[in-house]
């Protein structure tokens, strides 16, 4: 075995949309940038999650689209052709090769070591290649932890390993619509990978053990997903446990806490991330092997060994890992706020810390944006009512039926979907905003700016949406927002 050792301004380890990112940032502000991965360029996010799982989604949701309106229904009759969704998904993932992206990176300026790396004390990261061969990196100002999560499957649920279950990975990836599928888990990819592979063809049970389905947002939302899974054909149970799982060759048997059996071909467990944390050598500098990593806002790691001689943090956690927001596009934000700081500290410039400044991840806080790509579709920002009320905040939540909007009666007959604005009434600002419904998620984004800009509601009457689209939306929250606040003001003043 041979050592090399060479030296880089910057180390980033994990090569997935956050890394790549804080590598693009501190390479494009001089600083000599080395990225390292062990599996491929692009990370979880474009081979195993966001890429293939929506290339899976939009087949079914174009479909669903069609079908919403008289004139195209009775064009759209056939059903979704599995094989060919299969093959464009299989494109969006570049056949699971990653050289388009190991190309930007080369011109990007980043130098790539492929191999697994690990902390080898302070500002010191041994790479073992795949070769077999240990390469020893040091870094003059920084190392970047940008590793991701993994799946992870119930500890002890008896038979689970033998049974060969599904996970993320696999629900992904299949090459083959399973017969039936069982789903286990009632969050984000349990009721995405539900939706995606009943409209694939597979007879789908979604087995969820506690009474909601995304149950971290408005409950209202839960339900009209769960609603959209039935009318969808799939099965959905809340309340119950899997007790054990065994395989029989090609069949797969799960027993529930009633006592009762189901069976399918395969059975998918979307229940939860764990860090992939492991083998990356915290102890050596103060940390936990295997745990989340705890950052401040400009995502520099707490609680690591001093590096000698080093003024400020050496030690950076972008992304998953560090489980402020587990999504990509929060992961790519962490990675240009940890980036520039990292810049800023090795130049000796000046750093802007407090809320909402250049180096401070503050929109993890609060204001996360969401969508989950089901049918009807969940956009969600900031927070919800029972997490604004937790927070001690006197809010006024506003509820409409987006049906209700001309602008969605047009996109779809019988349009169903709701909206739900929480405001601020200290300062007459929105908390939170959540849409449920058929193409909601493009939606989002006049929300976000709305809850970062703390865009106060006297001002938002001036943001006119355009008739007739189904932002109209915003006009009629605003009127019941309104009226509301003037029923408050009469019944006060009789
Ligand atoms: C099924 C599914 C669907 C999803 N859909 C969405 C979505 O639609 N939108 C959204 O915003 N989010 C979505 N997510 C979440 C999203 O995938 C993650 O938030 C995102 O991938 C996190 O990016 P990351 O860069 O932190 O980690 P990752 O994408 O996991 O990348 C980490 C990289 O580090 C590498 N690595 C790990 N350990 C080492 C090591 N020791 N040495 C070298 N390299 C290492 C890995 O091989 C990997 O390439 C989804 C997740 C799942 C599971
Ligand atoms: N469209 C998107 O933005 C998108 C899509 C997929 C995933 N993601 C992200 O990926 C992350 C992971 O998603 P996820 O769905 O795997 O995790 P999750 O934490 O959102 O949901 C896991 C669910 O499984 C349940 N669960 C845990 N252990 C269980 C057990 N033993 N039996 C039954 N149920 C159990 C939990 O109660 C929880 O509701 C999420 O944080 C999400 O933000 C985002």
């Amino acid at each position: 075995m041979t050592t090399k050792s060479t030296e880089y301004d910057v180390i980033v380890v994990g090569a997935g949309p956050t890394g790549e990112n804080v590598a693009d940032r501190t390479s494009a502000a001089g600083l000599s940038t080395v990225l390292v991965e062990s599996e491929l360029v692009g990370g979880e996010c474009s081979y195993w999650a966001c890429m293939p799982s929506k290339a899976l989604l939009r087949p079914p949701a174009a479909l669903a689209a069609a079908r919403a309106v008289a004139g195209s229904r009775e064009a759209a009759t056939g059903t979704l052709d599995a094989a060919a969704v299969l093959a464009r998904r299989d494109s969006f993932v570049s056949h699971w090769k990653d050289d388009g992206q190991a190309a930007w990176v080369a011109g990007a300026g980043i130098e790539l070591v492929r191999g697994e790396g690990r902390l080898d004390g302070p500002r010191r990261v041994l790479v073992r290649t795949p070769e077999g061969d240990e390469r020893l990196l040091t870094a003059r100002h920084a190392v970047a932890l940008c590793t991701g999560s993994r799946a992870v499957l119930p500890a002890d649920l008896p038979g689970l390993a033998e049974a060969k279950p599904w996970t993320s990975r696999e629900a992904t990836s299949a090459q083959r619509v399973p017969e039936r599928l069982l789903v286990v888990g009632g969050g984000v990819v349990g009721v995405e990978m539900a939706t995606a592979w009943q409209a694939l063809g597979a007879r789908v049970t979604l087995l969820v053990r506690g009474e909601r389905l995304l149950p971290r947002l408005e409950p209202f939302a839960g339900e009209l997903v769960a609603a959209g899974l039935r009318a969808a054909g799939v099965v959905v149970r809340t309340g119950v446990q899997t007790t054990a799982v065994r395989r029989d060759g090609a069949v797969v048997t799960v027993r529930l806490d009633d006592g009762s059996e189901l069976a399918a071909e395969e059975v998918l467990f979307a229940t939860g991330r764990a860090p992939r944390t492991e083998r990356l050598g915290l102890a050596g500098v103060g940390l936990v092997d295997g745990s989340w990593l705890t950052v401040d806002d400009s995502c520099a790691v707490q609680g690591a060994a001093e590096a000698p001689g080093a003024k400020g943090p050496w030690l950076y956690a972008a992304g998953d890992l560090n489980h402020r927001a587990l999504l990509t596009h929060q992961g790519k934000y962490q990675a240009r706020i940890a980036g520039a700081a990292i810049a800023a500290r090795a130049l000796g410039r000046p750093l802007e810390l407090g809320a909402w400044g250049a180096h401070a991840a503050t929109a993890d806080l609060a204001a996360v944006p969401q969508v989950v790509f089901t049918e009807p579709e969940v956009a969600a920002v900031g927070l919800s009512a029972e997490q604004a009320e937790r927070a001690g905040h006197r809010a006024r939540v506003v509820d409409y039926e987006l049906g209700r909007v001309a602008g969605a009666s047009l996109v779809a007959d019988d349009y169903q979907g709701r909206a739900r604005m929480v405001v601020d009434q200290e300062r007459e600002v929105l908390l939170g905003v959540t849409f449920v419904g058929p193409g909601v998620g493009e939606l989002l984004h006049a929300a976000t700016i709305a809850v970062v800009g703390q865009v106060p509601i006297d001002r938002l009457w001036h943001a006119v949406p355009s008739y007739p689209t189904v932002s109209e939306i915003w006009l009629r929250l605003l009127e019941t927002y309104r009226d509301a606040q003037q029923d408050d003001a009469h019944r006060d003043a009789e």
